[in-house]
């Protein structure tokens, strides 16, 4: 039996929710969260907590995720802990799937219970799947194209679900940063939480960065505040003069959703222009691998990605090991880096390039996410580096 064909856990139940995959394979749950129907890529994250964090990342936009980790939502939800900015636009990762049912929540801060907050969200959810084996499966074909469906009656349209999942384009080729970016500008200025202090403001800030948006996270703006930063925000299609003309300290590019190499299109031209201007830049995830992409590397899709918060990545310099939280399809070809663009760090799981600098210029980025939000806090010493460089560059 192949995992697929063994990936209903409670195979002769009647299921309220179905997950198709695009090959036709039918894994029956039960649903959770919003009812209809969702497709999308289904990657897998084996992060044991922050499930809030997760699936309000805008970069999961396209994408079902499946928790590796048995129980999801035994603490609940809160305000606190969500990442999309943007409330108005899609609101991170379209599906979940789980293996086992959520539970009451226990827990201080829980405001809400999972279920109805991912109803809330228009988030589709079903349990019930026997998670392991939809994981070993996505480590031996790839991230498989799939819907989930979610109706209290149990009734299917099992064709069109197969036609749907079979139809979808998949992410390579796909921006959907227009889906996730502001559509203002706005700034920031809230630091990162303080057990017993909450959040507090940025009120004497060193640097005025501008941080172009195509899927950002709470937890980035808070680091960068908390490094002496009053952050403004703008849309992903702003140009480099617009941006050039807000006389920054920093420019940094953001995480966000789909193929870096359409993004790329608008995306290039703008930082290609920043990074000559010589202001200091840096990228995280999606916009590390624009960042390569700017100097002349590509990219490609990856097999099985990386989407979790325990991948242990090597600083070339130092060779120290850092474990660092991923998020990421795609991946920036090392062997197409340019000369002057140096690989700073690597994944120790698989060899692929995790970090960039630019030789001779304050420029740098990384295709992990150093503010974590979920996972450990190895690399927040980033965005103290990002900080360095701008205070050596203003006062050269
Ligand atoms: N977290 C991100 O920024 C993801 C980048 C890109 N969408 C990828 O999947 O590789």
């Amino acid at each position: 039996m192949t995992p697929s064909e063994n990936a209903s856990a409670w195979p002769d139940l009647e299921p309220t929710a179905l997950l198709v995959l695009a090959d036709g394979t039918v894994l029956k749950g039960f649903g959770l969260g919003a009812e209809g129907q969702a497709v999308g890529e289904v990657c897998f994250n084996t992060a044991m907590t922050g499930y809030e964090e997760i699936l309000t990342d805008p970069s999961y936009a396209g994408q079902l995720i499946t928790f590796t980790f048995p129980h999801i939502g035994n603490v609940g939800t809160n305000d606190e802990d969500i990442e999309t900015v943007n409330m108005a636009a899609t609101p991170g990762a379209r599906g979940v799937i789980l293996r086992s049912a959520i539970t009451s929540p226990s827990n201080y801060r829980a405001a809400k219970h999972l279920d109805a907050w991912l109803r809330a969200r228009g988030i589709i959810g079903i349990s019930g799947i026997d998670t392991r084996a939809l994981t070993a499966l996505i480590r031996i074909r790839g991230m498989p194209n799939a819907v989930v469906a979610h109706t209290k009656n149990g009734r299917f349209d099992l064709h069109g679900l197969k036609k749907e999942a079979r139809e979808w384009p998949g992410l390579e080729g796909m921006d959907l940063v227009p889906m996730v970016t502001s559509s203002q500008r706005y700034t920031w200025d809230e630091m990162p939480w303080e057990w017993s202090k909450g959040f507090s403001r940025q009120d004497s800030p060193e640097f005025n960065v501008v941080a172009v948006d195509y899927g950002i996270k709470r937890n980035i703006l808070r680091l960068l505040a908390g490094e002496g930063c009053k952050v403004t925000v703008v849309p992903a299609t702003t140009s480099a003069e617009d941006i050039l003309a807000m006389k920054p300290d920093g420019v940094f590019l953001s995480n966000g959703p789909g193929d870096p190499a359409a993004t790329g299109k608008y995306a290039v031209p703008m930082i290609r222009k920043v990074i000559e201007s010589g202001t200091p830049t840096f990228g995280i995830c999606l916009g590390h691998q624009m960042l390569g992409l700017a100097v002349g590397a590509k990219t490609k899709k990856m097999h099985q990605g990386h989407h979790g918060a325990n991948h242990p990545v090597r600083e070339e310099t130092t060779g120290r090991v850092e474990i660092t939280s991923m998020n990421h399809g795609f991946t920036v070809d090392e062997a197409t880096l340019p000369k002057g663009a140096k690989q700073t760090h690597v994944s120790l799981f698989d060899g692929s390039n995790c970090g960039i600098e630019l030789e001779g210029k304050p420029v740098f980025s990384v295709q992990y996410h150093p503010e974590a939000s979920p996972g450990p806090r190895d690399s927040h010493y980033l965005f103290k580096r990002f900080a360095s460089l701008m205070r050596e560059n203003k006062s050269a």
